[in-house]
């Protein structure tokens, strides 16, 4: 007998018909044998509804009354679970995440879990009942309601998983939805989207914080922590969805596995900033300590001792952000400005890592389109590009004429973005299915599952290593000192140049790392990127031959003297502290950080390669990495 805990989202229980068959399946899974747990999200788009009604009383809403407000969505679908499951026969219980005892930190909006009490749970499930469990929410330390963030109900499911685990239940966990799994990018986007039949942890981490909605990224980071087998698929039918596997040989022999658009991005400039050790930790840092997450930054090389450094934030973030910044801002002499509508559409794949011309081909299908790029960030996994988006709203009706969530009314407004999306989803051939996956899947499933122990001794051992259960996870720090660096500066801030350069590099073989672009003032734009050591006077030549094609203004140069220092783990990216940790052990022995790359598996500098040993042995020190 297994525990399946499955999850239904939003649309999934949007209505009474709908409630009843997520309560059908529940029950199936009770008859086939198993114990059930139900997590449900908000009906439809309650939570959009909620958050427009408190905008109708006040403009800045408090977070802790937010959480109050919010969570009631989740509320009302528990009771109208338990009731259809008890209409159709079975015992079934409601309970919130404050009655199991879901402890999160304080950070009201977009709280962390810091632990959770199964004892309840075991309970209710031992007494034969389905539990159904509200998603999204917890209780602080004070006995106040947090949430954990939109989407975040994935997260409790796996959560609940994976505590279940610990406490020695054989336990899957399935996502249900409005879509059959995980597809190549959003189905509502690209009509010839592939549903996928597996993705790694990794790369689905990468989809999800990159824009992939079907999945709360956070979710991700507890399934691979505590290897919590888990399923997406659709609500309304038996089909198999995706599966969310550790990583295997099969899915690094294609580069590109997904790509997503993100349209909820605020981009800021920060110009004028002095060059010098420190800088880029006092900025970060202090958006860390706010617990703002900031996702792509591109820090220009700098000329006159003074650097640009761009970044973004998600939109909901984005005053806070300038709040935090302003003192720092007039202190280092900057000035802070914003860029208009922004998409950030980013590829994933973990065969990225040794295949070349991943990014060139990117570059070229979004140069076919005529879309300019203004800013670029690379990762171990991912590419991301920023585009800016025409000011023209879109059809905002949704064509059933149902309750719709107001992200997908928001995707439809991202034209530029979708159009980048859909092709380069055509020039990765993303429809044609990715080789090897039906094995590796089945050999996955035929991994020994644990032997179920409840005995009350083991739960509490069990909760006891829940502990911090969401605190980051680095795994190691890596040091590569055989990468050089080019610098192209001055670059007309036009479409094409990155595809004329990187189609160069790529025809001459040469495997480009990080890649980094920033607009450094009006029209301006400048491009950094790694390569290793010994193409350097090749990509060198190349990279000076085609600035010149460009624009007789344009130089490159190159920089054999550089070193790149690489934290991973998962989650180094929404978690703020590791950026902190990392900038701030850097800062603390005077190391400048001429380049970043963000991701959520990866955080990645470049620094000056005589300090690469000693910069390395503090972060394995900061990091407490033996
Ligand atoms: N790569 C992807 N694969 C599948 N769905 C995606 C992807 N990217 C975005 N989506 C969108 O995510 C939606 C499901 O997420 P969401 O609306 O939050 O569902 P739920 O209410 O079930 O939590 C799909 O309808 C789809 O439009
Ligand atoms: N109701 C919350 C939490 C959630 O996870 O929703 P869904 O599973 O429908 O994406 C939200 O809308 O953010």
């Amino acid at each position: 007998m297994a525990l399946v805990v499955q999850k239904f989202g939003g649309s999934s229980v949007k209505n009474a018909a709908r409630v009843l068959e997520a309560a059908r399946k529940a029950i199936r899974a009770k008859h086939d044998g198993h114990q059930v747990m139900v997590v449900v999200s908000a009906q439809g788009s309650t939570t959009d509804d909620l958050i427009a009604k408190a905008h109708e009383i006040s403009t800045t809403p408090s977070a802790r009354e937010m959480d109050m407000l919010l969570a009631t969505g989740e509320q009302i679908s528990i009771a109208l679970t338990a009731l259809a499951i008890q209409e159709l026969g079975e015992k079934a219980i409601s309970l919130t995440g404050p009655q199991i005892g879901i402890v999160t930190d304080s950070t009201h909006r977009k709280a962390r879990i810091k632990k959770i009490d199964t004892s309840r749970l075991v309970e209710a499930l031992t007494t034969g009942h389905i539990v159904v469990l509200a998603g999204f929410q917890g209780t602080d330390e004070l006995d106040d309601i947090t949430t954990l963030g939109r989407g975040g109900s994935d997260t409790t499911a796996v959560a609940v998983a994976a505590a279940l685990k610990q406490a020695g239940y054989d336990v899957q966990c399935e996502i249900f939805t409005d879509v059959d799994g995980v597809y190549t990018t959003d189905p509502r986007i690209v009509a010839d989207a592939r549903k996928m039949d597996a993705i790694s942890y990794d790369e689905m981490l990468e989809m999800a914080s990159m824009g992939a909605g079907v999945m709360h990224s956070r979710s991700i980071e507890f399934a691979k922590k505590f290897d919590v087998p888990l399923m997406v698929r659709n609500a309304q039918s038996d089909a198999l969805g995706t599966w969310i596997v550790p990583e295997a040989d099969w899915m690094t022999e294609i580069p590109v596995c997904g790509a997503a658009l993100a349209y909820d991005e605020s981009r800021l400039i920060l110009d004028g900033v002095p060059d010098r050790p420190g800088v880029s930790h006092k900025i970060f840092s202090a958006l860390a300590s706010a617990n703002i997450a900031v996702d792509m930054i591109a820090q220009s090389v700098g000329s006159g001792g003074k650097a640009t450094i761009g970044f973004t934030v998600i939109n909901s973030d984005r005053e806070k952000t300038i709040k935090t910044l302003s003192p720092i801002v007039t202190e280092l002499g900057a000035t802070l400005r914003e860029m208009g509508k922004v998409s950030k559409v980013s590829i994933v794949g973990a065969g990225m890592r040794t295949v070349s011309g991943v990014a060139e081909k990117m570059f070229r299908a979004l140069s076919a389109e005529k879309i300019n790029l203004k800013m670029i960030t690379t990762g171990d996994i991912k590419i991301s590009v920023l585009i800016e988006e025409d000011e023209v709203a879109e059809d905002t009706k949704d064509p059933g004429g149902e309750p719709i969530k107001k992200a997908h009314l928001e995707s439809r407004k991202a034209v530029r973005g979708r159009q980048a999306l859909r092709a380069i989803h055509s020039a990765f051939g993303l429809s044609q299915p990715r080789k090897g996956a039906g094995k590796a899947v089945g050999d996955f499933l035929k991994r020994p599952a644990p032997l179920v122990s409840t005995a009350p001794s083991d739960r509490a051992s069990a909760v006891a290593k829940l502990e911090g259960m969401e605190d980051i996870l680095v795994s190691g720090v890596h040091l590569n000192s055989d990468q050089s660096r080019i610098t192209i500066s001055d670059l007309p801030d036009r479409p094409g140049n990155c595809a004329a350069l990187f189609t160069a590099i790529a025809e001459a073989g040469i495997l480009v790392d990080m890649i980094v672009q920033n607009m450094t003032g009006p029209g301006k734009a400048e491009l950094s990127f790694t390569v290793p050591r010994e193409s350097l006077p090749r990509a060198l030549k190349l990279a000076q031959d085609m600035a010149k094609t460009i624009d007789p203004q344009c130089a490159a140069v190159g920089d054999a003297e550089i070193a790149v220092l690489y934290v991973l783990g998962v989650g180094m990216r929404s978690h703020t502290g590791v950026a902190k940790t990392m900038f701030g052990a850097l800062a603390d022995r005077g190391i400048n950080i001429a380049m970043i790359n963000t991701s959520e598996v990866c955080l990645g500098v470049v620094i000056d390669k005589a300090r690469g040993e000693e910069a390395a042995a503090c972060l394995k020190d900061a990091f407490e990495i033996g």
